[in-house]
């Protein structure tokens, strides 16, 4: 047997813990397919004094982060401290050293990876990061190697567990935004900062990268368009599923005749579809490629198990290719790096999809008409309509459509038509509407 691959952790927090735990659980059987055993030997922690959720007598912990990815004696560096800045610095330094790296980080990936593969090419090592978008489904390697044959035409998925989480909890428990978020938070689904989770910024960091190894594009963060969770009317919620639609935080990555649309956002999903069925924690991605058609990934995409679960998978593959010539391994993002092309990505004017909108009218007789002969003379199509009573305001009425896909920026020009009818009171809610072949 080969010697053990030498891992070296930073951090060890929830993901840090599960993976200590799983190469303890598991080791023996991790050893019979990687080929050599896979040992933690040093960890770097921000504080001694904290008391952790794994067994630690066998490795050696200090708080010097630096110290690991400088030393001779590491091979691999497992980056779990999350953030960008930091981990930036110490996955450069790793890659320096010549240490290969396994990363959880979206965030880091997601803003940095264009540099940081680069950088891993030049100096002949790989950086794994499997765990980074929906924890433990394995969608990286299902995209870069499963469907490598495939002309991917959009990837779309439920792929942040906490805010899927929150909907859930609100939804058939009741609880408040507030108590679902806190929840998550302790049962360690959140991020650190969990703005990221209910603003939608770790989705868009997991659908960068997502749209970048479905594309063959650059890693694109700032060109998302990103919604979050937070102030989702429960009456919309509700008005949603009357129409036969659930509410969902979606991302989606996805060709158009004009480029790609890269979005993150709350969607309305027809209730059969497989994406509208998926609740909590879990995580589901749907990827349509040309000759396969749409394949499906569920599971749980975050958590310290299951995130680990893909930690450890590509510390396997890492142990495994470490002797492979660099020119045969996989490319970081699923296209040979000469071949990374840009390509327009496209503005939400341009998004073609159905939409949702409620807007508040007095209610009298020709009002209906006056606003669906609005959406006809832009040629937009009516897939539903719904009137509802306005909790307050007596002589009002709510008018619910849903459209048939149109391009976002007519909408939006209907939209301003509508609000500027002497009939309409103020305030326009608009969510976009998916549907997605399963
Ligand atoms: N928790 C989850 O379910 C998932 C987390 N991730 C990602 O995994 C990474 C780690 O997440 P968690 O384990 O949940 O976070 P965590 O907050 O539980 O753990 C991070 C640990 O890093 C330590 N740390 C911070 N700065 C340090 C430094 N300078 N030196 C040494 N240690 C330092 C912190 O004290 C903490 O214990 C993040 O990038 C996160 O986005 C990815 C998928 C799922
Ligand atoms: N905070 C993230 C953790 C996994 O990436 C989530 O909730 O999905
Ligand atoms: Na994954």
């Amino acid at each position: 047997m080969m010697e053990p691959v030498k891992v070296g952790v930073l951090g060890l927090g929830t993901v840090g813990a599960g993976v200590v735990n799983l190469l303890a659980r598991n080791g023996d059987e991790i050893t019979r397919r990687a080929g050599r055993e896979i040992r933690v030997t040093r960890a770097a922690v921000r504080s001694l004094d904290r008391a952790r959720d794994c067994e630690t007598g066998a490795i050696d912990i200090g708080t010097d982060a630096r110290a690991i990815v400088e030393d001779p004696n590491i091979d691999v560096v497992l980056e779990l401290i999350g953030g960008d800045e930091l981990a930036y610095e110490l996955v450069m330094a790793a890659i320096a050293n010549g240490k290969h790296v396994v990363t959880a980080n979206k965030h880091l990936i997601a803003l940095h990876g264009n540099e940081i593969f680069a950088a891993a090419d030049e100096a002949g090592v790989v950086v794994s990061f499997e765990a980074a978008v929906a924890g433990g489904i394995p969608i990286i390697k299902a995209i870069r190697e499963s469907l490598a044959a495939n002309r991917i035409e959009w990837v779309a998925g439920i792929i942040n567990g906490t805010g899927n989480f929150i909907l859930s909890q609100m939804k058939f428990e009741g609880v408040t935004f507030e108590q679902a978020l806190a929840e998550a938070q302790k049962l360690g689904f959140a991020e650190a900062d969990p703005t990221f989770d209910v603003d939608g910024i770790d989705a868009a960091h997991k659908l960068a990268i997502l749209g970048s190894i479905a594309f063959g594009i650059p890693l694109s963060f700032d060109r998302i368009v990103t919604d979050g969770i937070r102030g989702i009317a429960a009456d919309d919620i509700e008005y949603a599923e009357e129409l036969g639609y659930r509410v969902k935080h979606l991302g989606i990555a996805q060709r158009q005749e004009t480029g790609v649309a890269m979005r993150v956002h709350p969607t309305l999903v027809p209730e059969r579809a497989l994406l509208a069925n998926v609740e909590g924690e879990k995580n589901a991605i749907m990827v349509h490629g040309d000759a396969v058609g749409p394949t499906a990934y569920y599971g749980a995409g975050a958590g310290a198990g299951a995130t680990a679960s893909a930690v450890v998978a590509d510390l396997i593959d890492t142990a495994r290719m470490m002797s492979v010539d660099p020119s045969g391994r996989v490319p970081h993002l699923a296209f040979q790096p000469d071949q990374i092309t840009e390509e327009p990505i496209l503005e939400s004017p341009d998004f073609v999809c159905g939409h949702y909108f409620r807007v508040q009218v007095a209610d009298k007789t020709g009002v209906m008409a006056e606003i669906t002969r609005m959406l006809a003379e832009l040629e937009i199509g009516i897939e539903a309509i719904l009137q509802k009573d306005p909790p307050t305001a007596e002589d009002d009425a709510r008018v619910i459509i849903v459209t048939k896909p149109a391009r976002e920026g007519t909408l939006h020009e209907a939209l301003d038509h509508i609000k500027a009818l002497p009939t309409t009171r103020d305030g326009v809610v608009h969510y976009r509407v998916a549907e997605f072949e399963d």
